[in-house]
């Protein structure tokens, strides 16, 4: 078999922690391979023909939300050592930016995202396809934080957002996904707990000599 890329995908809802994770994974694999993290987010869709109240009201968690198209290009090229733009997304203007940013060739390519596993042409091209498992609930206190301290939003905003498309296609799209996960890994207490799970899991489950070290 030729060594290309190895292909990760992190899936599960969101505020399980699926980015922190996938940052930690990158930091443990790094003094060995040459690793890059891409994240689903990046592809929705540019939305500059609508205003700011419109964009608002876009349901961000149906899977069309996303240009799944050209996710699955940059994937594919990536995977073939080849490099690649991608958009920036801002989640306080909920439009892409017109900056891109250049990800080169590397052996291990780490991709996180709500809906990666329901895509089936995701799932063609990933090696190793990981579920975060985490309640419902643990997800939306998480998300309220975050949302609040990094994505300009309120409390009640979150709280409404989940209720109308969040909690829905959480429950329609992202947790019947789990079923297409190599690996299921629950992450609702200590971080450190996830990540050695999942470094544990890879050590037996990557079969490294697939990977172009070279
Ligand atoms: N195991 C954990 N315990 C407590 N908080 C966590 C844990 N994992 C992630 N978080 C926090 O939860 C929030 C959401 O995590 P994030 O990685 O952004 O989730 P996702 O990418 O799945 O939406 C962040 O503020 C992060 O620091
Ligand atoms: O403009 C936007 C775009 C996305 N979202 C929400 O983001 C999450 C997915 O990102 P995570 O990092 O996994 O949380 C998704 O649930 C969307 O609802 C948004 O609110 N606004």
């Amino acid at each position: 078999m030729d060594k290309q890329t190895f292909v990760i995908a992190i899936a599960g809802a969101s505020g399980s922690g699926k980015s922190s994770l996938a940052h930690r994974l990158e930091q443990e694999l790094q003094p060995w391979f040459s690793v890059s993290v891409l994240n689903e987010d990046a592809y929705y869709r540019k939305q500059d023909g609508l205003t700011l109240s419109e964009r608002k009201q876009t349901n961000y968690d149906h899977p069309n939300a996303i240009e799944e198209s050209l996710l699955v290009e940059q994937l594919q090229e990536l995977k073939a050592g080849k490099s690649v733009s991608v958009p920036v997304y801002d989640y306080t203007t909920h439009d892409r930016s017109d900056a891109t940013v250049e990800v080169g060739p590397c052996q291990i390519l780490i991709v996180e995202g709500i809906l990666l596993l329901h895509r089936e042409a995701v799932r063609e091209i990933v090696d190793l396809a990981v579920y975060i498992d985490v309640p419902e609930s643990v997800c939306l206190e998480r998300r309220i934080k975050r949302d609040v301290a990094q994505r300009g939003r309120t409390r009640e905003s979150v709280l409404a957002q989940y209720e109308k498309t969040v909690g829905p296609m959480y429950r329609q799209f992202v947790a019947p996904s789990k079923i297409y996960a190599d690996l299921v890994v629950e992450n609702d207490s200590n971080r450190e707990t996830a990540i050695e799970r999942l470094l544990g899991e890879l050590r037996s489950r990557i079969d490294m000599d697939h990977v172009d070290v070279g």
